[in-house]
């Protein structure tokens, strides 16, 4: 799965502590204090985090943690309590969406209504950095604006191959099936070359056919030298190609580990069945 030589990150990991909270080698995010309540609902509470350069971190844990909430802070798509934290060494807690995205952490949306309407070239494009030409219409720019256009359309093609959706450039893309759609989501993201790209379930509705192939886009993400930060259910996908897991229950770390961690971790296996039972009180069959 992973590659020994190219994967320093993942190396670099082997004296990381399985405990919550753990001091990372050479960590690229490293949040304190990140707080966020929803009326007497305390949805996020993460003590200390710090997410290994380089590696592949799943951010599990029972329906309601705190997992989508604790992304959308840390991608500027929510407003904290409190709390703050850096990326790559410069502080982003505060800043929007966008500009956290141009520091190079960004995130998978998955699409929405308006953009099943647009081409999957035209969803690409919407990715790309600056859109200069939106901003600056002066006449006496367009050579500057024309040339970052064909760059990005250059650069969308060359991952829409890498993809294999560059033969549904033109197509809409709400024609494209679930795997196809976390495809581009994926490819989407990747508009902006970050270096941490953080994935909201990108299992999904995604048939076993394409399950393969979005693990291999991930790994190969991850060997190149990109961290990623994912958030999921599956419990084979997490553990068949997680570096490091960080459990989340009631808004707060419990755990962090390895796979082989995690796996016999009691705590772990106390949250989910405890969120298990409650769900059963209440009488719902969530499988989610
Ligand atoms: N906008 C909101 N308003 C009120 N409560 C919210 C809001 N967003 C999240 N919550 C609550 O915060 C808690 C954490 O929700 P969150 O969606 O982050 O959990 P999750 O771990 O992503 O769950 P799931 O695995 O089910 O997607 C839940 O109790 C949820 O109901």
């Amino acid at each position: 799965m992973s590659s020994d030589e190219t994967n320093v990150g993942v190396d670099r990991m082997a004296d990381a502590e399985p405990v919550p909270g753990s001091a990372k080698p050479d960590p690229i995010l490293v949040a304190d204090g990140v707080r966020r309540s929803f009326g007497g609902l305390t949805a996020v509470d993460v003590g200390h985090l710090e997410v290994q350069r380089g590696t592949i971190t799943a951010l599990i844990g029972p329906n309601g943690a705190g997992k989508s909430t604790l992304f959308n802070l840390l991608t500027g798509f929510d407003r904290v309590d409190g709390g703050r934290w850096t990326f790559q060494g410069g502080a982003v807690n505060g800043k929007s969406g966008h500009r956290v995205a141009r520091a190079g952490m960004v995130r998978t949306f998955q699409l929405t209504k308006a953009l099943t309407r647009m081409t999957v070239l035209d969803n690409m494009l919407l990715g790309a950095p600056g859109q200069f030409g939106e901003r600056m219409a002066g006449a006496f720019l367009r050579p500057v604006w024309q040339r970052q256009e064909r760059e990005n359309t250059r650069r969308a093609m060359e991952l829409l191959e890498r993809f294999k959706l560059v033969d549904k450039r033109e197509d809409m893309a709400g024609s494209l099936s679930g795997g196809q759609r976390k495809l581009l989501e994926m490819a989407r993201s990747l508009m902006t070359d970050p270096a941490m790209i953080m994935l909201d379930e990108p299992m999904a509705g995604v048939n076993p056919a394409l399950v393969q192939s979005l693990l291999g886009h991930i790994t190969s993400l991850r060997d190149e030298g990109k961290t990623v930060l994912f958030v999921e259910h599956d419990m084979d996908v997490i553990m068949g190609i997680s570096d490091w897991i960080v459990v989340l229950a009631q808004g707060r770390v419990i755990a962090e580990g390895r796979p082989s961690d995690i796996r016999s971790n009691q705590q772990v296996i106390d949250a989910y069945l405890g969120a298990q039972e409650e769900t059963a009180e209440v009488g719902g069959s969530d499988d989610d």
